[in-house]
């Protein structure tokens, strides 16, 4: 019989070790398995469990029974360790830097291999059919074709991959996120959705909640492989314009504002070295997925839409994404920039067809024009013709700078199986051949292409085995840099407690009023100060002049204060955070700070102007804010859970007006709000 193994009984401190233990490996494990959860994430909870150790921590031996120069040593064993873990980070940082250029060679080989403009076809399932039993498919996908039943004969279109209806959104993003990888190494990309109305390209584009397109996972990729980075930094910012009617519309600006301010107008501009810039088009510093995923939402619903005989919902213009990518390392003193569009063309439909009349046949044909000028641009570009027709368009003119030589392309082209779509489907994959710029006949042979597999198989597997040593070589960085961070603030806090226990000491020792026990009572509490003993963030600010402090700032939450209006400064002078002040942002009297890991740990600071009467902090899902805080006369309370959310809300105790305070957060458990005036 199988005797359950006792558990071996711990006394209190050493159980307290293992659970802490325990609770970092189950973190450490965690963040293996989900891609969402960010390094920085991992050290926000890190830093809790080194506060709750801190807060534990029960001395070995009696920190008192020695003397003052037991601490300094070891202070002075702690700096040298400090200086050690300092120069192995620098020698990795270097051996990352070469491991990651050769990566990058290799990811570039691997694209070229494939080719740096693809053209690939979706093929959308037959939804909604009363009779499915009757309903032929015209279209047969193959993996690198499609055949087209057209009177009774099939036709032949080569693509570089084919999406059969089952392939799911993982398939198709899965062709897609080497291109992200590539936009954060430094090319221009253009993604690309073609086809006609209805066809899917906002389904592959947008995507739904539960099934995700390639905008939310481009950028969710993209936030992710930058925090995994550790020798650059990434700066990002987020445009969004569509290109309606020939004319440009910034979509980041409400239409309101638009009319109220008469904010100038879109113009393209070229400087010198060929890069393309949208004069005047709002460009939005985001720091996290979500502050993107918000400019999207508000851009996404300023888009033109009209009612199509073909899709109620059909888009009339093109919606060009723009996430522009500025990349800092360590040693150079430039950044590396680079672009990535992600396109959703307007619907391809002919007009015939669709009966259009009116504004609605203008804005067809103006969709046509500047498809065919993209597809010439393309063609022209695949056949490595010397004149590129960038100036037919507006849409290739954008475009110029990263449709060329160096950057990556993908022409994702969609089509509708249905006997009925048949000539749209076929006018569709004529222009995906037009650009893969391979005329019929002339693709490579069987053993060119046999080939090129291979060779890419050999790069892939090269680029793999790179990617997992750059990995390696990033977490061993980030596990030093998490020691090295540890040490420093052990140290500061060792010196602090030194000179707290000098000070009383000798308050002590002048009252001659306390026998020897006391003090080592008194002392080893010092360890783990109670908290009403410790200067709260209130009282150290009590000493400053008037208006220093949280006390002349105002920030009252009133719920029913709804039209009180809202500014959110950048952190860098001039750019903008967020503009969830426009009308078409879904929570208007509210600036939401999530994902506290790149607001506070990257930045430290978070400015907020014009707050007035009535305004409302909310920040969500704070790492370590579970506690009331006070400083100065603003109180942060916890509003018990809602959801799966944890709202905190910002007040203040007297009414008066807040100009600019300034919400600084310090540490993983304290949020400081402080008025600039
Ligand atoms: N692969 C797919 N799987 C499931 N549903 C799809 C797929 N492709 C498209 N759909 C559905 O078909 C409908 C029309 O698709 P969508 O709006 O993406 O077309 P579109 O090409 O963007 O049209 P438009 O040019 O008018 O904007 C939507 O309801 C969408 O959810």
């Amino acid at each position: 019989m199988l005797i359950p193994k006792e558990e071996p009984r711990l006394d209190g401190h050493l159980y307290l070790r293992k659970s802490l233990h325990n609770l970092r490996k189950s973190i450490q494990s965690l963040l293996g398995s989900k891609q969402d959860l960010t390094c920085r994430w991992a050290e926000s909870v890190r830093y809790i469990i080194e506060d709750i150790s801190a807060e534990c921590k029960v001395p070995d031996s009696p920190s008192w029974s020695g003397p003052l120069e037991t601490v300094q040593e070891s202070s002075k064993n702690t700096e040298d360790d400090i200086c050690k873990l300092e120069a192995e980070l620098a020698k990795l940082r270097t051996q990352l830097k070469e491991e990651d250029s050769l990566r990058r060679l290799l990811h570039n080989e691997y694209l070229d291999l494939k080719g740096n403009v693809r053209v690939f076809c979706r093929v959308k399932p037959l939804l909604n059919d009363k009779r499915p039993g009757r309903v032929v498919s015209a279209v047969t996908p193959l993996l690198s074709q499609v055949l087209v039943s057209v009177a009774g004969k099939k036709k032949a279109f080569q693509l570089d991959k084919v999406f059969a209806p089952a392939a799911s959104q993982d398939d198709v993003f899965a062709e897609v996120g080497p291109l992200i990888r590539s936009a954060l190494d430094g090319h221009n990309v253009c993604i690309f959705a073609y086809g006609q109305t209805g066809a899917g390209k906002t389904f592959t584009m947008e995507g739904t909640k539960d099934s995700p397109g390639i905008v939310p996972r481009s950028l969710q990729l993209l936030f992710h492989q930058s925090s995994l980075d550790c020798n650059k930094r990434y700066d990002f910012t987020f445009s969004m314009l569509e290109l309606y009617m020939g004319s440009m519309r910034d979509l980041l600006v409400s239409n309101s504002r638009r009319i109220s301010e008469s904010s100038p107008s879109l113009s393209i501009q070229m400087d010198p070295r060929g890069g393309v810039e949208v004069e005047n088009l709002t460009e939005y510093i985001v720091k996290d997925v979500y502050e993107a995923s918000q400019l999207y939402l508000i851009g996404s619903k300023a888009r033109a839409t009209a009612k199509t005989n073909s899709n109620a919902f059909s888009s009339r213009s093109h919606c060009l994404i723009r996430i522009t990518m500025a990349s800092y390392g360590q040693s150079c003193p430039y950044p590396v920039l680079s672009k990535l569009w992600l396109i959703d063309l307007g619907g391809s439909e002919r007009l015939l067809k669709t009966d259009a009349k009116g504004r609605i046949l203008e804005e067809g044909k103006a969709i046509n024009l500047s498809l065919s000028a993209l597809g010439d641009v393309i063609s022209a570009l695949q056949r490595r013709q010397s004149h590129i027709p960038y100036r037919n368009s507006k849409l290739t003119q954008i475009l110029r700078d990263s449709l060329g030589e160096d950057a990556k392309t993908i022409m994702l082209v969609h089509v509708s199986s249905r006997e009925e779509d048949v000539s749209e489907t076929t006018c569709t994959l004529t222009f995906a051949t037009r650009a893969r710029g391979i005329h019929l006949g002339k693709e490579l042979s069987l053993s060119d292409r046999e080939e090129r597999t291979k060779a890419m198989n050999e790069v892939k597997k090269r680029l793999e085995g790179q990617e997992s040593t750059c990995e390696h070589l990033q977490g061993q960085i980030h596990e030093l840099e998490f020691l090295c961070r540890k040490k420093k603030m052990s140290s500061k806090r060792e010196v602090e407690e030194t000179k707290d226990k000098v000070t009383l000491q000798s308050t002590v020792l002048s009252r001659k009023a306390v026998d020897r026990r006391d003090i080592i009572a008194v002392s080893k509490g010092m360890i783990g100060i109670p908290r009403f003993m410790k200067a709260t963030t209130s009282s150290r600010l009590k000493g400053r002049p008037e208006g220093c402090h949280g006390g002349s700032s105002t920030m009252k939450y009133d719920k029913t204060a709804k039209s009180k209006k809202k500014h959110l400064m950048g952190y860098r002078r001039g750019a903008k955070v967020s503009p969830l002040d426009t009308n078409s942002a879904n929570d208007q009297d509210m600036v939401d700070v999530t994902d506290r890991s790149s607001h506070a740990v990257s930045d430290n600071k978070l400015h907020l102007t014009a707050y007035e009467e009535g305004s409302e902090v909310k920040m969500q899902n704070i790492v370590g804010l579970s506690k009331t805080e006070t400083s100065g006369a603003m109180n942060i309370e916890n509003e018990p859970q809602t959801s799966n959310k944890q709202k905190l809300h910002c007040r203040n105790k007297k009414n008066n007006v807040c100009k600019e305070p300034q919400a600084t957060i310090t540490t993983a458990s304290t949020v400081r709000l402080e008025s600039k005036s």
